[in-house]
């Protein structure tokens, strides 16, 4: 796929994973709107990206993104400021063991709402233009984590939601592509916490640094993915020094006979 002129809505924008990867799509030609929770931190990034893209180029809106009302007006602002969305990217989260409803409510519900309305926008069997649907997860989405339980809570729902309907019968008629983008660690602030209980146990994990991806690797492989339109497959996992790749999830039955299922 060609990124120039693709029109892009992005939410949690203003910093880390999300930030980065806008920047790559600004500097690929692409239109974004972007929201995020901090209005100042936004406005700014805003004017900056537009000194240097053009005015037209980026658009932000403070949203809470767990707040149905405000992520609808917001997809809604982003349509009609761009023309319409070829790219959704759901990308806000959150990581913090004391907040499970916070948790549940940003990265399960609000990725869910922001993918049902970018569908009910692209869909062509609606009268929609096609396009596709990223939701940032986590290798956390399709394994345990002891050490942050509700949040691997979460990204799993994500994945469930978003392999189901990558499956339904009709979605080429829809002309919809679904991805969900399952990365390790990166070094942003969400890897930092600040407070004690953020994580459940945070004495005794260890993540070799040498696992850290780089952010530049995980921008690379994050366009690669995006323009790659041949495949099928739904998880494009990124893990250190694999410039990312798309693969399936299978299921071996726990009696040492080996009878993988492909679930997705
Ligand atoms: N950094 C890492 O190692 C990994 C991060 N992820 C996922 O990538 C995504 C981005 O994470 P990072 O950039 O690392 O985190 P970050 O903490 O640097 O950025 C999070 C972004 O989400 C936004 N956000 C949070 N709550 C929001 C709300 N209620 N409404 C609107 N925006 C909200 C923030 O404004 C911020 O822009 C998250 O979904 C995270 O779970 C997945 C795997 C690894
Ligand atoms: C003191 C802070 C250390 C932070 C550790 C870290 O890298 C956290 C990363 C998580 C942030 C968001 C995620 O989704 C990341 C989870 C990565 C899961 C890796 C699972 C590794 C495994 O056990 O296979």
């Amino acid at each position: 796929m060609d990124l120039t002129g693709k029109r892009v809505f992005l939410t949690g924008g203003n910093r880390g994973l999300g930030r980065a990867i806008m920047e790559a799509l600004l500097s690929e030609g692409a239109r974004v709107y972007f929201c995020s929770l901090q209005a100042e931190k936004g406005k700014s990034l805003e004017a900056e990206l537009q000194d240097r893209h053009g005015s037209s180029s980026v658009f932000f809106r403070q949203c809470d993104v767990s707040d149905a009302d405000q992520l609808k007006k917001t997809f809604d602002d982003a349509v009609s400021k761009l023309g319409w969305v070829d790219i959704c990217i759901n990308n806000a989260g959150i990581m913090d063991e004391r907040k499970m409803e916070d948790t549940i409510a940003v990265n399960a519900v609000a990725q869910i709402r922001g993918s049902q309305l970018a569908l009910d926008h692209m869909r062509r069997d609606r009268g929609g233009r096609g396009g596709v649907i990223i939701n940032v997860v986590s290798e956390t989405g399709f394994k345990p984590v002891y050490w942050v339980p509700v949040y691997t809570a979460s990204k799993h729902a994500v994945l469930g939601f978003t392999t189901s309907w990558a499956k339904n019968p009709r979605m080429s008629e829809m002309g919809v592509r679904w991805r969900c983008v399952c990365v390790g660690s990166v070094d942003t602030d969400m890897i930092h916490p600040t407070e004690e209980g953020q994580m459940v146990d945070q004495s005794t994990f260890v993540i070799p640094f040498a696992l850290l991806i780089e952010m530049s690797e995980y921008v690379a492989a994050f366009l690669k993915m995006l323009r790659d339109q041949a495949h099928d497959d739904v998880i494009f996992e990124i893990q250190n020094g694999t410039g990312g790749r798309f693969r399936k999830r299978q299921i071996v039955d726990s009696d040492g006979v080996s009878n993988p299922v492909t679930v997705d």
